[in-house]
């Protein structure tokens, strides 16, 4: 009898001894982890301690700024990200980003949600107004839009944008999604849409949340990794994380002792 060991299929990424510095300020030490294919990995810990850092690394969005520097290695379905040979942009679009304000282009709904498929180079209409209601659908707001599809997206409220922008993400059939605070912005009613929606896409999607809140990620995730000052200081179950903590940084964070 086996039990529930992940295989390596079941690993989209393996983080491997990862450090990253701004300039001379180390900003992620020495990380190890693992996310597991259809699951939602959550990222938290107090402010600055380099959450989102972690998590724009993971597509090398972090490079966008110029004194980063990192040593070690991210392996995407085994391929270090870092390697010459592989092209940021492929990278970017099987692992796409939702951010903490939605960012819709100054556009139509439709042009938004079918932006990258037209960078991909699909012209044909009707394939492009596929693309469009199958993302719309997934992300849970194809009733809301499908009669103003040319409507701009600003006219859209904050929660509905922040759905629109997972559609144009889901529009290039990415694999992974990593989300940093996604729902920082948004009043509960449009926060427990997200959420349902994150619970929803696991099934085809693997899933990344950085998150300020530990009630969202107790919701949510499936496994948790408390960072502190650049360490990861705990990953484990997220059950395991807000029950039974194996380290008491982390009991003292989850129990809102500091942070
Ligand atoms: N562009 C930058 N240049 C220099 N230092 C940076 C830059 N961005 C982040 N840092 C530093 O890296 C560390 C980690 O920051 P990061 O934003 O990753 O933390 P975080 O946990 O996401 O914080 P928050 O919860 O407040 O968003 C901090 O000390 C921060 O000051």
């Amino acid at each position: 009898m086996t039990n529930a060991i992940s295989n390596n299929d079941d690993i989209v990424y393996d983080v491997r001894n990862l450090n990253l510095w701004y300039g001379d300020d180390q900003a992620l030490k020495n990380i190890n982890l693992e996310i597991e294919k259809n699951k939602v990995t959550a990222i938290i810990g107090p402010s600055g301690c380099g959450k989102s850092t972690f998590i724009k690394t993971m597509n090398r969005m972090i490079e966008n700024i110029p004194i980063v520097r990192t040593t070690g290695e991210i392996l995407y379905h085994g391929q270090n990200i870092f390697d010459k040979s592989v092209r940021v942009e492929e990278l970017r679009t099987k692992v796409g980003m939702v951010f903490q304000k939605p960012n819709p282009f100054p556009k139509s709904i439709f042009e938004n949600v079918v932006y990258g498929p037209r960078i991909h180079g699909i012209k044909d209409k009707a394939l492009l107004m596929e693309i469009a209601e199958t993302s719309l659908k997934s992300a849970a707001l194809w009733d809301e839009v499908k009669d103003r599809l040319s409507d701009n997206a600003y006219g859209l409220s904050g929660g509905q944008q922040q759905r629109l922008c997972i559609a144009r993400c889901l529009a290039v059939q990415p694999d992974v999604i990593l989300m940093d605070e996604p729902t920082s912005a948004l009043d509960p009613i449009a926060t427990f849409k997200i959420e349902e929606l994150i619970d929803s896409l696991k099934r085809d999607y693997t899933i990344s949340i950085v998150t300020h809140s530990m009630q969202q990620a107790a919701r949510i995730s499936d496994k948790t990794a408390f960072f502190l000052m650049g360490e990861l200081i705990e990953f484990d179950r997220t059950s395991v994380i807000f029950a039974n903590p194996a380290d008491k940084r982390t009991e003292d964070y989850i129990t809102g002792r500091f942070g």
